[in-house]
């Protein structure tokens, strides 16, 4: 049974199949400090989170079950990401969700401030019939928009029905796609200078923080408007609070601060120009169940060991590639727990071949699963997809990808060499054979077939008459049953290497005993875990 903490407030609707599958219990407990997570974590295998609790490398270091986080929403600057990656902890979002909950916010933000709304409803209902109040049109100003992704574009699309001019700046932006959504792509600096409102759509990064701060406050134009519902210090506060006592600023309205909540005295709390909500872009009902639904999906799968999407501290792939790649990912992990098993020297690389159809698809989320296999036999349970790359590095292992048009007869064909320093290096070859399944069909040097199953003994010898004779007798006198058996040989008389498959795990008495029959250099169970 799966066990699933929900520490933020997260709408039962979305969270409901998590709540109905049969192999999940969710708790729901909000409001919980560092300590007392700390205290809990460990029972779960799952912690499902909005913006509120921050997830710290204390709380993951405690949480010793802990295999998914899932951020109902887009950003994850709550969650420490180094550390999830770094102990195998898969990072989740929900980046669709809350884009036009989002992007309508923003916009009312800029239409509560072009209009001064709050200001004459605070006014009106203390009493006071102030029609001082006079503000401007958005039709024909220029809005910039720094951030041209999901909510920015989403943005640029009603601003353009205003009758707005759109400046864009995303380093990410083609022009082909500013040309699709009528925005005119422009630097930062066009932007403060000519812009009449400035809203702002990026994630928070070293290179976003105070993206708008005291220099670009200096040239920008007299009387704009600045709209911030994206994260708290893309805009800097305190150069916002002096642009604005300069006339330099005539309005801001944010969502976000830099530290939240804000501090009582916190400059933007008393300042009659600058409008805020307390983080509240994406709290719709119909963005907070979209939100919640797609995380949960998304947990069940990875608590299940199935395929998922929306990973945020893994690569991203398209679904047709994922499709296309996960029937291989159980394949690639035994080929590289069967090279792994054969090896017994440090290993400094890690070379995966790909042949046939699998030379056409971007592979890396199956190298992870190989990586997976190959250091499985040092790092056990603690190696997954999210941190075996990670883990591969800090050992200094070089992981070596190349691409194959000599499928050697295979529609499809992996192989995985482990380079030693001592140069004996191993190498695993299998394929995925549409009527037989997993196969693996070479053995360092020798051509083989074998299904990568159940219990493998592997043992190299010198080719000489009997010897498969005394393995079979030495097994069958241990009350080993011997189910399939596979000889390679290069040249008669030389190397050449035995695979049995045989019906139980052989002890390691028996493995000594092998290994005293003349001729026989080797003898290894080899194991794969389901
Ligand atoms: N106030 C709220 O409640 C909410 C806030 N957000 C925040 O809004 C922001 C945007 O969200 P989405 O549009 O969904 O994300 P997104 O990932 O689709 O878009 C972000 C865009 O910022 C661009 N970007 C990154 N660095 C940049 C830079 N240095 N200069 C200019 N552009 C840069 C990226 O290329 C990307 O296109 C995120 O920070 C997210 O956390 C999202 C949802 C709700
Ligand atoms: O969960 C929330 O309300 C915050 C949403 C947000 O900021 C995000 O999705 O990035």
């Amino acid at each position: 049974m799966f066990k699933v903490l929900v520490s933020d407030p997260i709408s039962d609707l979305g969270i409901q199949q998590l709540m109905d599958a049969s192999d999940v219990v969710v708790e729901k407990k909000t409001g919980l400090s560092e300590d007392e997570l700390i205290q809990i974590i460990p029972d779960y295998d799952a912690l499902l989170v909005r913006s509120q609790t921050k997830v710290t490398e204390k709380i993951m270091e405690a949480g010793t079950n802990l295999k998914v986080i899932g951020r109902a929403g887009v950003g994850v600057d709550n969650i420490n990401l180094d550390a999830a990656t770094k102990r195998g902890i898969i990072v989740i979002n929900a980046p669709d969700g809350n884009t036009i909950t989002t992007c309508e916010h923003a916009f009312a933000m800029m239409m509560a401030l072009a209009r001064h709304i709050p200001q004459a409803y605070a006014k009106t209902i203390q009493g006071t019939w102030d029609r001082k109040f006079l503000g401007v049109e958005l039709r024909n100003k220029k809005l910039g928009v720094l951030g041209m992704g999901r909510i920015g574009s989403e943005v640029a699309k009603r601003a353009k029905a205003f009758g707005m001019d759109i400046l864009g700046y995303d380093p990410f932006m083609t022009e082909e796609r500013a040309e699709k959504l009528g925005v005119k792509l422009a630097t930062v600096d066009e932007i403060v200078r000519n812009a009449d409102f400035i809203t702002v759509h990026t994630p928070l990064t070293p290179e976003t923080k105070h993206m708008i701060s005291r220099p670009q406050f200096d040239v920008m134009k007299k009387g704009m408007r600045i709209i911030n519902c994206a994260r708290g210090g893309v805009v800097d506060e305190q150069a916002l609070v002096e642009a604005i006592d300069q006339g330099i600023v005539a309005g801001a309205a944010f969502d976000v601060f830099e530290q939240e909540p804000p501090a009582a005295d916190h400059p933007f709390l008393n300042n009659p120009k600058i409008i805020v909500t307390p983080h509240l872009g994406a709290s719709t009902v119909e963005a907070q169940e979209n939100v919640a639904i797609d995380v949960s999906e998304q947990v069940l799968h990875i608590l299940r060991n199935e395929p998922f999407k929306n990973a945020v501290n893994m690569p991203p792939v398209a679904a047709s590639v994922m499709n296309k790649l996960q029937p291989f990912f159980e394949l690639g992990e035994k080929i590289g727990a069967f090279a792994a098993q054969l090896n017994n020297q440090a290993v400094h690389e890690i070379h995966v071949e790909y042949a046939g159809d699998l030379a056409e698809v971007d592979t890396q989320p199956l190298t992870r699963y190989i990586i997976k296999g190959v250091l499985s036999r040092h790092f056990g349970n603690d190696v997954n997809i999210v941190n075996s790359v990670h883990l591969a590095k800090v050992r200094d292992i070089d992981v070596v990808v190349s691409q194959s048009s000599a499928s050697k007869g295979f529609t499809n064909r992996i192989s995985v060499t482990l380079k030693t320093e001592d140069g004996k290096d191993r190498r695993i070859a299998g394929t995925l054979l549409k009527e037989y399944g997993a196969r693996i069909v070479r053995i360092d040097k020798f051509p083989v077939d074998i299904a990568p199953e159940g219990n493998l003994i592997f043992i190299s010898h010198n080719d000489k008459p009997g010897i498969v004779g005394s393995v079979g007798t030495l097994l069958g006198k241990n009350d080993v049953n011997i189910a399939s058996m596979q000889v390679g040989r290069k040249i008669i008389g030389g190397e050449a290497i035995m695979v049995l498959t045989v019906d139980k795990t052989v002890s390691k008495e028996v493995l000594d005993e092998l290994m005293s029959l003349q001729e026989l250099n080797t003898a290894l169970q080899i194991e794969f875990k389901s």
